[in-house]
C-alpha cells in the first residue's frame, strides 16, 4: 500500500488518551497485533492526563468518563478499546464487543464526522433570494470516484433556480473563510471546479431512506424560512443535488457556488458573466492522508477536527496496512525485476505519461464518433477498414442480468463484469460491432457480435452510474454461458445508445435487428476460413487481422505498461481470479484503498491520474426537482 505522502516535517500531536477500562493488557487486534499509536519512527503521541476544554468550540465536553484511569505518562501505551482522543470523539470497541458493533476505525470516521458537525459553522447559508443547505456532515470522507456531498436549494417564489444554473466548488486556502468570499466576490474561478450533476432523477428513484433523511432537513429549513421572512418571502425548496466530488479536487476545505449564465468551459455558447446566486455552508472533504499539510485552510475553530481526522486516518492506515501488505508484496515480487532495478521509476513515469497521453488520444477520437449513429455504407464498402482507436480489446466475465433482452426482445445478452481495461467503458458509449470468443480452454472461436456499452435499465440514480457492458453474439450456444470469461475485439461504433427506460420496446426491437443485420454484412463470411470462421472477402475485418493488428500495438508498448500488465496479473495471482480475462483484479487493490478513503497516489496511475479518472467518469452526480 502507498502510503500517503510523508509531509515536510514532523508532527507533534498532544493528545489526552484514555486507556482502555481494562488497564494495561495490549488490544488484540482483528489484524493480530496491537497497533501503537504512530507508526514506528513516525510522531510519537503522548497521552495527557487532563482534557483540554474545547466547549467554546461547540464540541460535547465528554466529562469525568467512567472509563477514564489515568496511567503514568511514560510511554504511549496501545490504543485502549475505548480510547478518546480529540474532544467529544470517542472511538467505539476496536473489535465489536457485540457482534453488531461497528469495528473501530469506522466508528473512529463516524465520530470524527459527528464532532464536525458541530464545528464547522450551520448547514445553511442564504442570500436574499436564495438558501443552500447542506445534507452532507461537514465532514466528507473520500471513498473513491463515488464521494459525494449531498445540498438542497431554496429560493424565493419570484426567483425559481433559472434553468442555465451551474453548481462549482472552490478550494479555501491557507487564508481561510476570507480567502474563499473574495474570490467568490470578483468571480475569481481559476481554481473552481465544475460539478453540476449531469442527471435527472425522479423522486421515485430516490433512494427512500436518504430521501426522508433530505425532506426532513429541508422541511425545517422551510419552515424556519416562513417563520423568519413570512409568506411573500420565505424562499422555498426547489432542487436537490447530489454532487460528485472530482478526484481532482484533493483534501481540504471546500464551499459550493450556485451560479447563473457563464458558460461550462468548453461549451460553445453566450458568454454572459457567471453570477454566484448563493454559496453553500464549508465542508471539508478528507481521505486517510497522513501529510499534514492537508490542514491547509483549517481555521482556529476546525483545528481539533483536523487533528481528529488526522489521527483517525493514522489508525486506519496503520490497521489497513496489513490487509493490503500482502498484494503489494506479490506486486513487487512479479514485476520484473530487471525493470525495477534498471530502469526505474522513470522509464514507468514516462510510458505511464505517454499512455495516458495515448488513452486522452483514445477518448478523443472515441467520443468524436459517439456522437451520432454511423453511415452504414463507410463501412459496407469492399475497401473499408475500422478506423482508429478500433480494433480495442476487451474481456469480461458473463454475470447474470435482469433477463429482459430474451424475454422482451428475443435477443439475449451476455452481461459482463471484471471488465479490463476498466476505462474503457467510460471512454466507450453506444452500440458497436465486434467479435467475441468464448474463454473456453477447448476453442477460442470468434463470432460476430454487438457489444453494447451503456446505463442499460440501470434503476436508481448513482453518483458515478457505471455503464453496462453486454455481448449479444450472433450464434446459437446449446447453452447458456453465466461466469464464463469473454474475449472481445471491439471493431467500431454502430450508434449512440437508445435510452432503454424510455425507449418502447418495438423500437428498441427494430434497432437492435439493423444492428444484428449490419454487423452479419460486415462480419459474417461469404467463404468462411477454417480458423477464424471470418470472411476472407474483407480482410480488414476479420478477427485475424484484428489480433494481428492487436498484437503489433502491444509490442509497440513501452517497459511501465508491461509492468502495469504484470501487477494486473500479480493481483489476479493474490485475489484468485482465474480463467483469463477474469482480469480487473488491480480495480479490487484501488477499490479497497477507496474504501479505507486512501488516495490512489498519482504514480499508481501516472501523472494526472486523478484528473484522467474525473474525466473519465465526468461529473457524475444526479439532481430531483422539489
Ligand atoms: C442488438 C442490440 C442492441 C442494443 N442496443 C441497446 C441500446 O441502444 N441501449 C441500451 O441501453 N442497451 C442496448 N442493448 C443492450 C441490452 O438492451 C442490454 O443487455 C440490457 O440493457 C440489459 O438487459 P439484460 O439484463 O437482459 O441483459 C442492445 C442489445 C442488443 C443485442
Ligand atoms: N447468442 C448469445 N449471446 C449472448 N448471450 C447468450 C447467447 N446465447 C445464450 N446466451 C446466454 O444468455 C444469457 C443472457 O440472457 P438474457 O435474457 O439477456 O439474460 P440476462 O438478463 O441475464 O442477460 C447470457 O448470460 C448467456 O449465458
Amino acid at each position: 500500500m502507498k502510503r500517503g505522502p510523508g509531509g515536510s516535517g514532523r508532527l507533534r500531536i498532544d493528545l489526552p488518551i484514555r486507556t482502555s477500562p481494562r488497564g494495561d493488557e495490549p488490544l488484540s487486534s482483528p489484524y493480530g497485533y496491537s497497533p501503537q499509536f504512530g507508526s514506528p519512527g513516525g510522531p510519537q503521541l503522548r497521552p495527557q492526563n487532563s482534557m483540554p476544554d474545547l466547549t467554546r468550540y461547540g464540541a460535547r465536553s465528554p466529562g469525568p468518563s467512567p472509563l477514564y484511569t489515568p496511567r503514568s505518562p511514560r510511554t504511549p501505551g496501545p490504543i485502549g478499546s475505548a480510547a478518546t482522543f480529540g474532544p467529544g470523539v470517542t472511538l467505539g470497541p476496536s473489535s465489536p464487543a457485540t457482534p453488531d458493533a461497528k469495528p473501530f476505525w469506522q466508528s473512529a470516521l463516524s465520530e470524527a464526522k459527528h464532532f464536525a458537525g458541530g464545528l464547522i459553522p450551520h448547514p445553511t447559508e442564504s442570500t436574499k433570494h436564495y438558501t443552500i443547505l447542506r445534507h452532507s456532515s461537514a465532514l466528507v470522507f473520500y471513498r473513491g470516484p463515488g464521494t459525494s456531498v449531498t445540498i438542497s436549494i431554496f429560493s424565493s417564489q419570484d426567483h425559481p433556480v433559472p434553468p442555465d444554473r451551474t453548481v462549482w466548488m472552490q478550494q479555501r486556502g491557507f487564508s481561510g473563510d476570507s480567502g474563499m468570499k473574495v474570490k467568490a466576490a470578483f468571480g475569481s474561478t481559476k481554481d473552481w471546479l465544475e460539478v453540476t450533476p449531469s442527471a435527472e432523477a425522479q423522486p421515485h428513484e430516490l433512494d427512500k431512506a436518504a430521501d426522508r433523511a433530505w425532506q426532513r432537513d429541508i422541511a425545517k429549513v422551510a419552515s424556519r424560512s416562513l417563520k423568519d421572512k413570512g409568506p411573500q418571502k420565505a424562499h422555498v425548496p426547489r432542487e436537490t443535488h447530489v454532487i460528485r466530488i472530482p478526484e481532482a479536487s484533493e483534501d481540504g476545505y471546500f464551499r459550493l457556488h450556485l451560479c447563473s449564465g457563464g458558460v461550462h468551459p468548453g461549451e460553445k455558447g453566450n458568454t454572459t458573466k457567471r453570477k454566484v446566486l448563493c454559496s453553500s455552508p464549508i465542508f471539508r472533504v478528507a481521505s486517510t492522508s497522513i501529510d499534514p499539510s492537508v490542514m491547509r485552510g483549517a481555521s482556529l475553530t476546525t483545528l481539533p477536527l483536523e487533528v481528529g481526522a488526522f489521527v483517525g486516518s493514522k489508525m486506519l492506515l496503520a490497521r489497513a496496512a496489513p490487509v493490503l501488505a500482502p498484494i503489494e508484496k506479490v506486486y513487487d515480487k512479479i514485476a520484473p525485476s530487471f525493470v525495477a532495478q534498471k530502469v526505474g521509476g522513470m522509464a514507468a513515469d514516462a510510458v505511464q505519461a505517454q499512455k495516458s497521453q495515448q488513452r486522452s488520444a483514445l477518448l478523443a477520437a472515441a467520443s468524436q464518433q459517439q456522437s451520432q449513429p454511423l453511415d452504414p455504407s463507410s463501412i459496407l464498402h469492399p475497401n473499408s477498414e475500422p478506423s482508429p482507436p478500433f480494433p480495442l480489446k476487451l474481456t469480461g466475465k458473463v454475470i447474470p442480468g435482469t433477463g429482459r433482452s430474451s424475454s422482451t426482445l428475443g435477443i439475449p445478452t451476455a452481461n459482463l463484469s471484471f471488465v479490463t481495461p476498466d476505462d474503457l467503458r467510460y471512454t466507450l458509449k453506444g452500440t458497436f460491432l465486434g467479435w467475441t470468443a468464448l474463454v473456453n480452454p477447448l476453442e477460442l472461436q470468434y463470432h460476430p457480435s454487438i457489444i453494447t456499452i451503456s446505463p442499460g435499465y440501470s434503476s436508481s440514480p448513482t453518483v458515478t452510474p457505471t455503464p453496462q457492458v453486454s455481448v449479444h453474439i450472433i450464434h446459437s450456444f446449446p447453452q447458456p454461458f453465466v461466469g464464463i470469461s469473454l474475449k472481445i475485439i471491439i471493431m467500431c461504433f454502430l450508434r449512440p445508445a437508445l435510452p432503454l427506460r424510455s425507449t418502447p420496446p418495438e423500437q428498441q426491437l427494430v434497432a437492435f435487428s439493423q444492428d444484428v443485420h449490419l454487423a452479419s454484412s460486415v462480419l459474417l463470411p461469404s467463404s468462411p476460413s477454417p480458423d477464424f470462421g471470418s470472411s476472407s472477402s474483407r480482410p480488414s475485418w476479420t478477427a485475424e487481422r484484428a489480433i494481428h493488428l492487436l498484437s503489433l500495438r502491444k509490442s509497440q508498448r513501452g517497459i511501465g505498461e508491461i509492468i502495469s500488465d504484470a501487477k494486473e496479473k500479480a493481483v489476479e495471482k493474490v485475489m484468485g481470479r482465474g480463467g483469463g480475462g477474469g482480469g480487473g483484479a488491480s480495480e479490487v487493490v484501488t477499490s479497497m484503498q477507496q474504501k479505507l478513503g486512501v488516495r490512489v497516489s498519482k504514480n499508481d496511475g501516472g501523472e494526472g491520474a486523478a484528473g484522467f479518472r474525473d474525466e473519465i467518469y465526468g461529473k457524475g452526480g444526479y439532481w430531483v426537482k422539489r
